[in-house]
């Protein structure tokens, strides 16, 4: 049994135990992948600032995120095809997440229904909200969402068009899968995956098929979206999915300062300083690279969330310091699950939980809401 001590040991076993065609859904970014890179690169910069002799022994993880109690400033990303990682991998993700007390995030794109997902849990998720052409198919994921008891909902705004993701064409990415002989020697030689995946009848977008309307084909994911996603979706739509929702909202997908400015005359209660993980805008600059003047400009006025590249509990910790108030994960738990289902989930918030407290107490703070710019190091400071 390999050893794991950290999210890299998990990737390289979720790599082992998924057909190629999903793991590099998981693992790719858009284009040349600079901005992919450039998430985790850019973290690996920041400098920690070390401090010693303070009594550490009382430390606490706990915050609130949009009003709701969490035992770390962490949230599992919405993550679509997250069934095609591991079977009924939503529900595995979402029971995970409630005992480890932090939030998890439906996505519309996900295998296992809202429904489905409710049904299999005890404590309400968030759900992800992408918009669509057809309004009537919205509103009632929303309502589908609130019946369902979710506490949150997360609005995409940076994914009405789909960025261009080399590996997915290369490997010819559908769902359910094609029975061409590369897929099925894909599939072969992961008979663990197969074996678990004829187990389970979620196989499909649960939320989408027999919902909506003239959405049978969904083999081709680039197709589909560019048929059913709204490209005119704009600033005053969103008025009207948070009338529709009534609950906390939070704008995930904001990048750049005047959107977080124009963010705030919504009323949304977050935002989430984001660029889809890579997948989208390739050239963007990382998320944590605009963090600090996206809280400067607008943090006083809203909560501010943020996720892109985040591989560690230090990853999280920078990301406070720098203003964030959430810190969400994607590939993170994603490598979790796919290299061994719910306990990989729990696995990697352990070890993000674990490297976030201790980095923490190494930089002398007890309290997350303590963690400021102070805690980092800059060249030739002063104090
Ligand atoms: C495989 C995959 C699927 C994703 N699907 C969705 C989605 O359905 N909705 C959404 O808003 N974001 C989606 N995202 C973006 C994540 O919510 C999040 O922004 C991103 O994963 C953060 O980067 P990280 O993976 O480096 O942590 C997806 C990301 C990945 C890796
Ligand atoms: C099915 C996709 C639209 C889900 C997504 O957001 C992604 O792959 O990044």
């Amino acid at each position: 049994m390999a050893v794991v001590c950290e999210i890299r040991d998990l990737e390289r076993l979720a790599r082992r135990r998924v057909p190629k065609m999903f793991f590099d859904y998981a693992n790719s970014g858009a284009w040349t992948e600079s901005t992919y890179r450039a998430n985790s690169e850019d973290f690996a910069r920041i400098k920690l600032r070390q401090r010693v002799a303070v009594d550490m022994s009382d430390r606490s993880l706990e915050t609130t995120l949009v009003g709701q109690r969490v035992s770390m400033p962490v949230v599992l990303a919405p993550v679509g095809l997250t069934g095609m990682q591991y079977p009924d991998g939503e529900i595995a993700a979402a029971r995970a997440a409630a005992a480890a007390g932090v939030p998890y995030t439906l996505s519309t794109m996900s295998i296992c229904s809202i429904e489905t997902v409710a049904a299999a849990t005890t404590t309400p998720f968030w759900f992800q909200l992408y918009v669509m052409r057809d309004r009537d198919f919205v509103g009632s994921l929303i309502d589908r969402a609130k019946a369902a008891g979710c506490s949150a909902l997360v609005l995409t705004l940076d994914l009405q068009i789909l960025g261009q993701r080399h590996n997915d064409i290369r490997n010819g990415l559908s769902t359910p899968p094609k029975f061409t002989p590369k897929h099925l020697w894909q599939m072969a030689t992961r008979p663990g995956w197969c074996l678990r995946m004829l187990r389970t009848r979620n196989r499909t977008f649960g939320n989408i098929v027999g919902h909506a309307k003239g959405v049978d084909d969904l083999s081709s994911l680039s197709s589909w979206t560019s048929q059913q996603f709204d490209p005119r979706l704009s600033w005053k739509d969103i008025e009207w999915v948070k009338q529709r929702w009534g609950g906390p909202l939070i704008l995930k997908g904001i990048l750049d300062v005047e959107d977080a400015r124009r963010a705030l005359d919504t009323g949304a209660d977050a935002i989430s300083v984001s660029n889809h993980g890579g997948r989208q805008l390739d050239g963007a600059p990382s998320s944590i690279s605009v963090l600090p003047e996206i809280v400067d400009a607008v943090g006083d006025r809203i909560e501010i969330h943020m996720d892109g590249g985040v591989r560690s509990g230090q990853d999280v910790l920078k990301a406070l310091c720098l203003g964030a108030k959430g810190v969400h994960i994607g590939r993170a738990y994603i490598y979790g699950l796919a290299a061994m289902g719910g306990p990989g989930v729990s696995l990697a918030l352990d070890i993000i939980r674990k490297e976030l407290d201790i980095t923490m107490a190494l930089c002398g703070e007890r309290r997350v809401a303590d963690l400021s710019r102070t805690n980092l190091y800059h060249e030739g400071r002063q104090d």
